[in-house]
């Protein structure tokens, strides 16, 4: 779903940050993405759904070339997608279950209450279903940007960093929601420092891990 050839990427078309990966991302995958601070792993997500586009080297993704995509065809590539940020941005005066609902309005579908329902109480909110955002907990926000993002359906999830803040128990349960998505066919791709959590994560799903280091992107040893 995602085909990277010799791609290199710099802020401001400068200096590479990253250069010269190839990569294959597979429907129904699950790869952690590594690497230390400031490295590129945030950058890396957004190439990933065409917030950044690649400065050299091919990339497509379902199928099509992203640097030839119209403004539409990255709305449509976008759709596709769900992305849960490092640090989730909710509209604070609006309810939780509207928050989670937003995207299916912004794009002009209606919102089927049952199936929002059903959502609600997958990722354990149905109480919080009327409180504001800032009224959530850090693991809450969490889950709603995990809602959120997978509202639309998207046949991959890019987290970032989902656990940051998170105690273990939390992150568990949240890495139990994606090991879920993943086992319903969407591909997954996890950037973390935490490497607790990819251990976690390969005692119950086949996990490829990889690491970006000096602007390389590797797959890393099997030894985690
Ligand atoms: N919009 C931007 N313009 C210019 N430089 C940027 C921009 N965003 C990020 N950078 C720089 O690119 C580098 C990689 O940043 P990125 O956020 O991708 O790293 P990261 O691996 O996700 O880091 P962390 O683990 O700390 O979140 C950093 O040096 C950062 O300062």
């Amino acid at each position: 779903m995602i085909e990277m050839q010799n791609l290199s990427f710099g802020y401001g078309g400068g200096e590479a940050l990253l250069a010269d990966m190839t990569l294959s991302l597979q429907p129904g995958s699950f790869h952690f993405l590594t690497g230390p601070s400031g490295a590129g792993k945030t950058t890396f997500l957004r190439l990933c759904y065409a917030d950044l586009l690649p400065s050299a080297g091919r990339m497509s993704t379902f199928g099509q070339d992203v640097r030839a995509l119209s403004r539409d065809g990255i709305a449509g590539l976008r759709r596709r997608v769900g992305v849960v940020h490092q640090d989730p941005q909710f509209l604070d005066h609006m309810p939780v279950a509207e928050n989670i609902a937003l995207p299916l309005m912004i794009s002009g579908q209606a919102v089927d209450m049952a199936a929002l329902g059903d959502l609600l109480a997958w990722v354990q909110l149905s109480r919080h279903a009327r409180a504001m955002p800032p009224e959530l907990s850090g693991g809450e926000r969490q889950r709603a940007a995990l809602a959120r993002a997978v509202i639309m359906a998207p046949d991959l999830i890019l987290a970032d960093e989902p656990t940051g803040n998170l105690d273990w128990d939390m992150s568990m349960r949240l890495l139990q929601l994606l090991i879920e998505l993943n086992r319903s066919g969407k591909a997954v791709l996890i950037a973390t420092h935490d490497l607790n959590l990819v251990r976690a994560a390969k005692q119950q799903v086949q996990a490829r891990v990889l690491r970006i280091a000096g602007m390389k992107l590797q797959l890393a040893g099997a030894d985690l």
